[in-house]
């Protein structure tokens, strides 16, 4: 009887974390069918890069709404439906011919995402320790990252050898399971049923001796529980009347004076975006147009990102979970890596040498993995009951300072006349490149500021962190 109560919390992680895997191969599944992608739809390069683009709008704008259904229906829901939407995405994307049904299915499978990251983010301190949490959280971004790898060759391959539809319609298959996975195996806390169990109303066994862990995770956390709601400064005097769900303003503005929750925002804008605009976008261009690299050596190089992300994680988590008081100065200290290794790559006076560009694709990538301290931060200031929302509001940064970052190295191709593959030129990418510093320094000073704010708030209130 043991046995199974103390796998379930597992068994639960794992099918969240594959949902998220499934869900970054959705979202990354045209990185590596750039020219696939022209040849079926017809469309030049331009059209090409507002795929990504708008994908990453989509996810970006859906984060705080999505955080703030999560409070209301749950992880279990959002992660179904997120796998719905990528699925019916990805079916429309196999089928289609016409290029704005094709941007409407990339609108969906962005939406799906949406759902998917915050929802498994939500699910863990429900199930784990306090003390576990930085480590499930950092292995489950590392799964995700299993995901990215498997959408730039296997994926690839998969389309070349069966064909457009047949490759898509692949890809959404095996999204479609895991989502039955997901209705079959995902409970939103201990004693709570599955979705299949809470739709025929029968709970099941194992829901039922699960109930048992709920008692054994909170018991650890009333050591120093998460803030209470009240605890967030509230201007407007409270309803006499029957009380009334807050609506999104006054909740947003609530969760915002907390500074522990501006600092999360700041960290998680500060640190993933140089990796997420090398990935998603520039880094092959700069590679091959730029340095002369050839593209099996730029492929080389961007699998070494995903690899050193990976490592990361698996260090970052139990670091930051033993370091509790200095993960803030971790991430900061990743950050300023991050900047000095490009700086250097951006001032080299020739042609960046390789083990230059090594140190690159080894330290940028790092920015991932520190990201997720923000979602670390985020729950030890954040009250239970706006969990998911201030999730969804600290996972726009990253996403918000990456597609700023995109668009404005495009930008700055375009005005120096670099703007295609004939004009590249590795002077126009060292300017270009240039566009990410201003962010880190904004990030950097924000973080310091929100830093202090926070240690006031924690002191004034009596907390230490959790
Ligand atoms: N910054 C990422 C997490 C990460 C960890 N390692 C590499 N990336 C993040 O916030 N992800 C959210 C998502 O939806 O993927």
């Amino acid at each position: 009887m043991r046995a199974p109560r103390l796998i379930l919390p597992w068994v639960v992680w794992g099918v969240g974390a594959i949902a998220y895997a499934i869900a970054i191969i959705n979202r990354s599944s045209l990185a590596a069918l750039g020219p696939a992608a022209q040849d079926h739809f017809a469309i030049d390069a331009t059209t090409l890069a507002t795929f990504p683009v708008i994908q990453l709008i989509v996810y970006a704008g859906l984060q705080i709404p999505v955080g703030m259904l999560l409070d209301r229906l749950g992880p279990t829901t959002l992660i179904l439906c997120g796998g719905l939407l990528m699925t019916v995405g990805q079916v429309l994307m196999a089928t289609v011919h016409e290029v704005w049904l094709a941007v409407l299915a990339r609108v969906l499978v962005g939406a799906g995402d949406a759902c998917t990251f915050i929802s498994v983010m939500r699910l863990l301190p429900e199930w784990f320790a306090v003390r576990q949490l930085p480590t499930v959280s950092q292995v489950t971004a590392l799964t995700g990252q299993v995901g990215q790898l498997v959408s730039v060759t296997p994926l690839a391959l998969l389309v070349g050898a069966a064909g457009w539809m047949p490759g898509f319609l692949g890809v959404a298959s095996v999204g479609l399971l895991v989502t039955i996975l997901a209705a079959l195996v995902i409970r939103d806390r201990p004693g709570v049923g599955t979705a299949f169990e809470r739709m025929t109303g029968r709970l099941g066994r194992r829901s039922r001796d699960a109930r048992s862990l709920a008692s054994a995770a909170s018991g650890e956390s009333t050591l120093m529980p998460p803030p209470a709601t009240s605890m967030i400064e509230i201007t407007q005097p409270a309803p006499t009347a029957a009380p009334r769900r807050a609506g999104f303003w006054s909740r947003f503005r609530r969760l915002l004076r907390i500074p522990g929750v501006r600092l999360a925002y700041w960290l998680h804008f500060t640190s993933p975006f140089a990796s997420h605009a090398f990935l998603l976008l520039w880094g092959t261009p700069f590679l091959i147009g730029g340095v002369g690299l050839d593209a099996a050596a730029a492929g080389g190089l961007l699998s070494v990102m995903v690899v050193s992300s990976m490592a990361a994680g698996l260090l970052l988590g139990p670091l930051s979970s033993r370091f509790l008081e200095r993960r803030v100065w971790i991430h900061f200290g990743i950050t300023i890596a991050i900047m000095l290794t490009w700086t250097a790559v951006i001032v080299w006076p020739t042609t960046p040498p390789l083990w230059l560009l090594f140190v690159l694709v080894i330290v940028v990538p790092l920015g991932g993995p520190a990201s997720m301290i923000a979602f670390e931060v985020t729950r030890s200031h954040t009250p239970v009951s706006f969990g998911g929302f201030a999730t969804g509001v600290v996972n726009t940064g990253g996403f918000t300072s990456a597609l700023l970052v995109i668009l404005g190295i495009g930008l700055a191709l375009d005005l120096q006349g670099a703007g295609s593959p004939e004009q590249y030129s590795l002077d126009a990418f060292r300017i270009a490149f240039a566009v990410q510093i201003p962010f880190w320094l904004l990030g950097l000073v924000y973080i310091l500021v929100e830093q202090r704010r926070t240690k006031r708030w924690m002191d004034f209130h009596g907390r230490r962190l959790r």
